[in-house]
């Protein structure tokens, strides 16, 4: 059972901060087992990615079966269904449009002093994509991570995804290959974040790691970033649906158990106005969960980290999705788009009774890499921005440098810098 809270209970305030703050991921010392692990690969290189892929993915990692060769992608490709194919097409061409219109823009300009002035996009050299694949294979995760980098222009993707006793999906290799992802790496957890970043055997750093993963993997990116840069800590998925009685309890319970399905440390939180509704939904969990076969999973999230909370009034749902800044957000009542105004901190929002958050994991366009463990209260979902980066552009001619300068070389001396202010003075006009 998940956990019931009451908004008219006296002790409310105190419980909701509680439950907001709670660590999702158990006993597990992750960021300890984290900087372990990233420290041996960062000293050892490969030697330990492969011991620690012995350990954690029970593969038996050598330089011969580090790298998928090409002919192997070819022969995944062609093993897959045509229809699965078909709707990988699908959905990478919508993904494509989505992300072009992200593209941004050179700006430059004279102002009033003659000096010319703007900013220029750039795109990284090497960008390392991380396609989650420990309690399930993601080709839908290698789609939303890889086309952005090409629309960005980036032009060499170095994908790394575990292979759990040396299986790897068919799928996920065929969405590479029409992605144009460079570099295929056998590997996965932490020690793949730690290899992308540091470099390790064969593998060349990288200049930004991206995508999603489990806790651990998302700590490893929060630990290497500095080295490189990362999108965001896009972690164990979440979903928040705020729902009014009018709805099905048969389809709200299954877009709840469509995020705990991904990891047993996946938060679903209900929020809605009407108990009996919220009796209904939770009886609807239940008997999906009988019926489900990642039941160990979706159970465990649903009874450790999830929610249902019962509010006066849908007015006050905003404030407490605001606290949550959940992954994903559903507004399954009349009027999204009135609550959708006071709504500041989420993922991804979805709009309606007909908008489950399952479409944008595939189809959607906008990009399902998302924070994750209230990081949406400051970060954004993976855009063709990630793969970026913006520089600054200033010119002065003799003209421009005398109509600004007397005042840089004040401040340089004023903050006791005298060669900053003799670098302005020089070219000065007396
Ligand atoms: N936020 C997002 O945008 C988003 C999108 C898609 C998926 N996800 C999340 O991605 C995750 C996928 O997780 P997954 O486990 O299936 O695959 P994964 O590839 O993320 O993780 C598997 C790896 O975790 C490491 N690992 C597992 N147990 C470990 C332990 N005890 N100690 C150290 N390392 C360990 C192993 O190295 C293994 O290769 C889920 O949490 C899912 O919710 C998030
Ligand atoms: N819901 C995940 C993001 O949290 C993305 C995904 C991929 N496949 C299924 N779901
Ligand atoms: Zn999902």
């Amino acid at each position: 059972m998940a956990l019931r809270l009451n908004s008219a209970d006296a002790d409310f305030d105190s419980a909701f901060e509680t439950y907001v703050k709670c660590d999702r991921n158990g006993d597990a010392d992750v960021s300890g087992v984290v900087r372990e692990v990233v420290a041996k690969v960062r000293m050892e290189g490969m030697e330990a990615v492969k011991a620690y892929t012995a350990k954690f993915d029970q593969f038996a990692l050598t330089d011969e079966n580090l790298r998928v060769a090409s002919d192997e992608i070819d022969q995944a490709e062609a093993a897959c269904d045509t229809e699965d194919l078909k709707a990988l097409d699908f959905a990478a061409e919508r993904i494509r449009d989505y992300h072009e219109k992200q593209l941004p823009i050179d700006v430059r300009y004279t102002d009033d002093a003659g000096v010319t002035l703007g900013w220029r996009w750039t795109c990284v050299d090497a960008a390392g994509l991380y396609a989650p694949g420990g309690r399930a294979a993601y080709p839908s995760s290698v789609l939303m991570n890889a086309i952005p980098a090409k629309v960005a222009g980036v032009s060499r993707l170095a994908m790394v995804t575990p292979s759990p006793k040396g299986d790897m999906n068919p799928l996920v290799l065929a969405a590479a290959k029409r992605a144009r992802v460079s570099e295929i790496y056998r590997i996965g957890g932490a020690q793949a974040i730690a290899a992308l970043a540091y470099g390790a055997g064969p593998i060349k750093p990288v200049d930004v790691i991206v995508g999603p993963g489990n806790a651990f993997v998302a700590e490893a990116k929060r630990q290497v970033f500095g080295a490189v840069g990362i999108d965001s800590v896009a972690g164990p998925s979440e979903i928040l649906v705020v729902a009014d009685g009018k709805n099905d309890p048969q389809w709200i319970a299954a877009d709840l158990l469509s995020q705990a399905e991904h990891d047993p440390s996946s938060q679903s939180v209900l929020i809605t106005d009407d108990a009996a509704f919220a009796d209904k939904a939770a009886a609807a969990v239940e008997e999906q969960l009988e019926a489900s076969p990642r039941r160990e999973i979706a159970q465990a999230a649903w009874n450790d980290n999830s929610a249902i909370i019962v509010v006066g009034s849908l007015n006050d749902a905003p404030e407490l999705v605001n606290a949550i800044a959940p992954e994903h957000l559903e507004l399954a009542v009349d009027d999204p788009e009135v609550m959708l105004k006071k709504i500041r901190h989420a993922g991804a929002i979805f709009l309606g009774r007909y908008a489950p958050e399952a479409v944008g994991d595939y189809v959607a366009g906008p990009d399902h890499v998302l924070p994750t463990a209230r990081a949406a209260r400051y970060a954004s979902g993976l855009s063709v921005l990630d793969f970026m980066k913006r520089t600054s552009i200033i010119g002065c001619d003799e003209a421009a440098l005398n109509k600004i300068g007397r005042q840089a070389a004040r401040l340089a001396d004023a903050e006791g810098l005298p060669a900053h202010a003799k670098s302005v003075r020089v070219r000065l006009k007396p």
